[in-house]
């Protein structure tokens, strides 16, 4: 049974406005690191984010761990949403805060509203946090302002933070475009590093199609609110990619 599961999805952002998803429809299987490529405004933010419902879906289904999402309301929406690990173009770390208070915060859909007050984490949070700094590089910026960072420390942070929510599934927003390409390189490769140590299915937004096609196993091409490709990497020629990109004005 595949982690995830789109049918039919279609997002209008108002009532009257113009459709942006047109009946997209396709799988996650528990070992995809999956890209989705495709022109700017094809659809692709809006895809991911309709996957924790940060953008409400108008039309379609969405099966996330045997669960209708659109279905999901208070408590239950935000247990799933704490299965979900998300990791944005912006890094959305808070800057006065040190670098692992942010990876922590990772943990406070489970940590009690008093206890995350007065910043009373589990000892094993604590040290999960810590391996997670070292696998992610950065075990000499514990104590860093968030906002002291480099824009690819910052990035390996939310990497981190991610993490500590121990996510079953992760979403990745345009990951690498606020980095240069050398820096989005390691950032992929760290990602992709720590997605399959820890068994975690990956659906990701990139509209470098170079480094999706280097980093990802499989590719789900977008264009104009309609899904025009979805196939292995290796099985994605030129061809596939012109028609994708064909509508792009230049
Ligand atoms: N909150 C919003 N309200 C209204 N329209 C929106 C909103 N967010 C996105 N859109 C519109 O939806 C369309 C698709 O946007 P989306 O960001 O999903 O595309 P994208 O493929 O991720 O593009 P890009 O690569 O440029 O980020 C665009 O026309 C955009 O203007």
């Amino acid at each position: 049974m595949p982690v995830l599961e789109v049918r039919n999805l279609k997002v209008r952002y108002a009532a009257t406005g113009p459709q942006i998803l047109k009946g997209v429809e396709f799988a996650v299987d528990d070992s995809d690191f999956c890209a989705v490529i495709g022109p700017s405004g094809a659809g692709k933010s809006t895809l991911i984010r309709c996957i924790n419902r940060l953008v409400e879906p108008s039309e379609g289904e969405i099966i996330l761990f045997g669960q209708h999402v659109c279905r999901l309301a208070g408590g239950d929406l935000r247990r799933l949403r704490r299965r979900i690990g998300m990791i944005f173009q912006e890094f959305n770390l808070v800057n006065r805060m040190s670098v692992m208070d942010n990876v922590l915060s990772g943990r406070l859909g489970y940590t009690g509203a008093w206890r995350s007050l007065f910043k009373a984490f589990p000892r094993e949070d604590i040290e999960r946090a810590l391996h997670l700094l070292e696998r992610v590089g950065l075990q000499d910026h514990v104590d860093k302002r968030a906002d002291e960072l480099s824009g690819g420390q910052r990035q390996r942070v939310g990497i981190a933070r991610a993490l500590m929510q121990q996510p079953e599934i992760l979403l990745l927003d345009e990951p690498t475009s606020a980095l240069d390409p050398k820096i989005s390189r390691s950032v992929m490769a760290l990602i992709k590093e720590l997605a399959e140590e820890f068994k975690v299915p990956v659906l990701c937004n990139i509209h470098d199609v170079q480094l999706a096609l280097e980093s990802c196993n499989r590719i789900i091409g977008m264009q104009d609110g309609y899904k025009k490709f979805d196939g292995p990497s290796r099985d994605m020629r030129k061809e596939d990619l012109d028609a994708i990109y064909a509508m792009e004005v230049l």
